[in-house]
C-alpha cells in the first residue's frame, strides 16, 4: 500500500555493525587454519559461494590443499533471506573423495547466521567438517570450528562488500 514503510532488511534489523577489514579477515582466516590443522588432513575444501570463496582460498593455501570445489547457494537478496536455491551442487569428483558422505572434506563459509545455509550443506555431506570464520548464536551449533562469535543482532560487513568513505566527525552528529 502507498505510504507504508518498507519491511526492514535483515541488516537493518540487526542494528549493530561489525565491519571487517581485509587485514582482519586474513588474520581471522589464518587463526581458523591453526585450529583446522589439528583436525585434518583434508582431501578437499568445499567453498559455499560466494562468501566462502575468499576464506576457502586462504585456508586451502595454509593447509596445502589443492582440490577446491564449490556448492553454489543463493538466499540473501542483499540483506533479506528468501528461499535457499542450490544453483550448483558438489561435483562428482569431490563426492568421491569424501566417500559419498563427506568424510575428510572441509566445508568453508564466511559465516553462519540463522544456520539455514550450513544445515543444507551439512545434509549433503553429513561426515564433513564445517568451518566458518564468524558465527552468530543461532547457527553456531551447526559449525565444527569457527573463530569469532558475534551477537545475533550484529550485521557483519565484509571487505569485498564495502569501500572506504568519508565519515563525519562525532561533534557533527556521527554515530
Ligand atoms: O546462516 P544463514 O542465515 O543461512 O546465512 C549465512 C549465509 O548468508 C551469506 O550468504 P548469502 O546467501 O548472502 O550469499 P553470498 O555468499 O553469495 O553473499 C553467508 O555468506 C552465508 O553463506
Ligand atoms: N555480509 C553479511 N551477510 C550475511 N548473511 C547473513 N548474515 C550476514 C551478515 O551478518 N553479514
Ligand atoms: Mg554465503
Amino acid at each position: 500500500m502507498a505510504g507504508e514503510a518498507p519491511e526492514p532488511s535483515a541488516q537493518e534489523r540487526a542494528g549493530k555493525a561489525f565491519p571487517v577489514s581485509w587485514d582482519q579477515f586474513h588474520r581471522d582466516c589464518r587463526a581458523l587454519t591453526w585450529r583446522l590443522n589439528e583436525v585434518g588432513p583434508f582431501h578437499a575444501v568445499i567453498a559455499i559461494t560466494r562468501g566462502g570463496l575468499v576464506p576457502a582460498a586462504i585456508v586451502a593455501r595454509e593447509l596445502g590443499v589443492r582440490v577446491i570445489d564449490t556448492v553454489c547457494i543463493a538466499s540473501y537478496d542483499h540483506t533479506k533471506q528468501g528461499d535457499l536455491h542450490v544453483l550448483k551442487g558438489i561435483s562428482e569428483a569431490a563426492m568421491k573423495l569424501g566417500g559419498g558422505t563427506g568424510k575428510g572434506l572441509l566445508i568453508v563459509d564466511d559465516l553462519v547466521d540463522t544456520g539455514k545455509t550450513g544445515k543444507l550443506v551439512r545434509e549433503m555431506l553429513p561426515d564433513a567438517h564445517f568451518a566458518t570464520v564468524y558465527a552468530k548464536p543461532k547457527g553456531r551449533p551447526l559449525v565444527d570450528t569457527f573463530i569469532t562469535e558475534v551477537s545475533q543482532d550484529t550485521w557483519i560487513f565484509f571487505p569485498w562488500d564495502t569501500a572506504l568513505s568519508y565519515h563525519p566527525p562525532l561533534r557533527d552528529g556521527a554515530a
